[in-house]
């Protein structure tokens, strides 16, 4: 039998202590974010201000449930692509969980190492920007982010759960969900979404044209493709091909994760009051941005 991979070990552990934690228990704050005590320490806060980033290392940014497993499966498959080397995941990709020391470790992986992150842009080591690193964040609009979410909370069985929709729909709005408000980061990674080393791309278009976004992606990280390659990945990587092997990438918690992949699937938990609490809410800290007319609200949200 092939050996469980790290990332598996890692997920299942967290899936472990999760067991054991009710949901009033399950945060911790750190620099005013709540994060999951499950996945994140203050100790490893602490250690990720020296961690040193190299320049060819590759940074994906998102809000928790916006593809991010999606987007590090599509650039483990460019480097295999360019290496033909398997991309094993020597630590569990998101750089702010595990251990302290996991960073000293890192030093000794070789390139390109993938960092997957979900802290806003002011809470990132600054050795990110300092080497230049190039950063590609992901976004989706708000509603399926928050529907996702909920959905991974009450569907894995060792997760806790929340009472309803209604009352994880009032967290979600007021930020007391894992990695803090939706809001927040987006009005933080805003400022910087033009930035040099940075890219923008959102899980609609991603999901609208898989072999663009891919050619995108493989664009902005300089990785060269022929349009074969790019068929071939696109086949492996849509969401059927993903939630088929989900058990084998991912372990108990995969088809959980892979839930549905769908866009608009908030229509069947929204209510008319949340809608309405919810367009205000975009209205008030993200119309008239680069970010609000990037997230493309009407199409996503409102129609
Ligand atoms: N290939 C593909 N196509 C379309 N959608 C996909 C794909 N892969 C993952 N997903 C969907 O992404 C959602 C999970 O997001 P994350 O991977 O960021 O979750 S996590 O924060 O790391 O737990 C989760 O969304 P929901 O299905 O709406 O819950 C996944 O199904």
């Amino acid at each position: 039998m092939a050996r469980k991979s790290k990332f598996i070990d890692y997920i299942d552990e967290a899936l472990e202590k999760s067991k054991e934690t009710a949901l009033s228990c399950l945060f911790f704050t750190h620099q005013g974010i709540p994060y999951p005590i499950t996945m994140c320490t203050s100790e490893t806060f602490q250690a990720l201000d020296t961690f040193e980033a190299r320049s060819d290392d590759i940074v994906l940014a998102s809000y928790p449930k916006c593809g991010s497993n999606w987007i590090l499966h599509i650039i483990s498959e460019l480097i295999f692509a360019e290496s033909k080397k398997k991309y094993e995941y020597p630590e569990f990709p998101i750089l702010e969980c595990g251990d302290p020391e996991k960073y000293q470790r890192m030093k000794q992986f070789p390139s390109p190492r993938i960092l997957a992150t979900h802290l806003h842009y002011d809470k990132l080591p600054g050795s990110i920007f300092k080497n230049k690193a190039k950063i590609l964040v992901i976004f989706r609009n708000p509603k399926d982010t928050a529907v996702s979410f909920f959905h991974f909370h009450n569907d894995v069985p060792d997760i806790p759960s929340y009472g309803s929709w209604d009352e994880f729909f009032r967290q979600f709005m007021k930020g007391q969900v894992s990695w803090g408000s939706y809001f927040d980061f987006a009005i933080n990674w805003n400022k910087h979404l033009d930035d040099e080393n940075i890219k923008f791309l959102l899980y609609e278009d991603l999901k609208k044209n898989l072999a663009a976004g891919i050619k995108q992606i493989a664009e902005f990280f300089g990785f060269s493709l022929t349009g074969e390659q790019i068929q071939t990945m696109s086949a492996q990587s849509t969401f059927q091909a993903m939630r088929a092997k989900s058990r084998e990438t991912h372990g108990a918690v995969g088809p959980f994760l892979f839930r549905k992949g769908e866009v608009g699937d908030w229509k069947n938990l929204f209510s008319e009051t949340q809608n309405q609490e919810m367009d205000a809410k975009f209205k008030e800290c993200l119309a008239g941005t680069s970010l609000g007319a990037k997230l493309k609200y009407e199409s996503y949200c409102q129609a």
